[in-house]
């Protein structure tokens, strides 16, 4: 393979990883496979207990890995410990002693190597003016503000001068407007810092706001891997495509498919026989401003499966409004239809003791024509 056509390097690379917490349980991670190429951002995203935390603890090395390689650089970190590895981590709250300058935070580290204090001093000052926090360095965390501990807290993660960051749910402390702005400051640093990131969240909207790459995880396994345009726009599976949200799922004779509800059609039902279309009725309107959302029910449809949306711009809904109970049908461009698979499974062979493969009720769900 030429320089061309080569892959980028892949700063983390995980290969065949497992975590079974106990004997007799399910795997919390089965066996999964990814290569994160270096200097991106990659966010891992899914449910709650999906596994992404668990698999970010075992990249940082706070949780054994049951089997498998986690590769840094080519280099075999598996089994290193913590600190050996080249990568830091930054927690859900901060993790900041209270006690502690924002100084001595961003140095402790430094302390515990036995570095000289003018030494550690100077490095944690130079951080902590490099994310504008220089003027509040002897400030203790609980005079500083959310965003300003975050800031702290990203400047102690980067003093050890780690290859990769690894970020579990920095953000869900905060409030919903510092929130947004400090997920601006995240994708600046990283690409000012030019680090590999991975960010754990159960956020769809801050996963596609941020990643280079988007890694949705389900039940211990993976289920797409790719940039949050080919997510959002190509959901590989029922599951990618219901979690990402703005997707109605129909199941046709030969299969499923997904289509976006900006792109789902709806037009008012004429009563007239041969009616193209799906029957539906809506069953709610909800103005959200520069949109208004439509819930509908389709006719004949098994209840797990009938409930729709349908997204019209303020503009369209203008034309032509739709109110509750109307009788409408429901239809999509074919290019606009997305066809979904039967998403990931576990290894054939293997016994996890957990629930199924999702195939199985997958095919079953497959098997209710519209
Ligand atoms: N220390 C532990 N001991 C036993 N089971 C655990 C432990 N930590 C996690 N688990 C289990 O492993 C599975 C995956 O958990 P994990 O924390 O990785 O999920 P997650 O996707 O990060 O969820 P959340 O968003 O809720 O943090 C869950 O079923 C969870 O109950």
């Amino acid at each position: 393979m030429d320089a061309v056509t080569a892959p980028p390097p892949a700063a983390v690379e995980i290969v065949a990883l497992s975590k079974r917490y106990a004997a007799g349980t399910p795997p919390a991670v089965d066996q999964i496979d990814l290569r994160i190429a270096s200097g991106s951002y990659c966010c891992l995203l899914g449910p709650s207990g999906c596994g992404k935390s668990t698999t970010l603890r075992m990249v940082a090395g706070h949780e054994s890995a049951s089997g498998g390689d986690i590769l840094l650089d080519n280099r075999n970190i598996t089994n290193l410990p913590a600190a050996a590895r080249g990568t830091a981590m930054m927690f859900q709250s901060f993790a900041l002693f209270p006690h502690l300058s924002a100084l001595d935070n961003v140095a402790f580290s430094l302390k515990m190597k036995g570095i000289s204090k003018s030494e550690r001093h100077k490095r944690a000052g130079n951080l902590l003016e490099r994310v504008a926090m220089g003027h509040l360095a002897e400030r203790k965390p609980g005079e500083l503000s959310g965003g300003q501990q975050q800031r702290v807290a990203l400047a102690r993660a980067l003093i050890t001068e780690p290859r990769v960051l690894l970020l579990d749910e920095p953000l869900s402390a905060l409030d919903p407007f510092l929130r947004i702005q400090m997920r601006a400051e995240l994708r600046r640093w990283q690409k000012e810092l030019g680090l590999t990131f991975i960010h754990v969240t159960h956020s769809q909207e801050e996963a596609m706001a941020l990643a280079d790459t988007m890694v949705v995880m389900n039940n211990g396994l993976i289920e797409q891997v790719g940039s949050p345009h080919q997510v959002y726009n190509h959901p590989a599976s029922e599951f990618v495509a219901r979690f990402m949200g703005g997707h109605n799922v129909f199941a046709l004779n030969d299969g499923l498919v997904a289509v976006r509800n900006d792109h789902t059609r709806i037009s008012p039902a004429t009563g007239a026989a041969g009616e193209p279309g799906i029957p539906a009725h809506v069953t709610d309107v909800e103005y959200q401003g520069t949109y208004v959302l439509l819930g509908l029910r389709l006719t004949g449809v098994r209840p797990e499966r009938s409930g729709i949306s349908v997204l019209l711009s303020e503009k369209d809904f203008a034309v032509r409004s739709y109110a509750v109970g109307e009788s409408v049908r429901i239809s999509w461009a074919e290019l606009d239809a997305r066809t979904l698979g039967p998403g990931a499974t576990r290894p054939a062979g293997r016994s996890n003791g957990g629930p199924p493969s999702r195939n199985a009720p997958l095919a079953a769900l497959a098997a209710m024509a519209a």
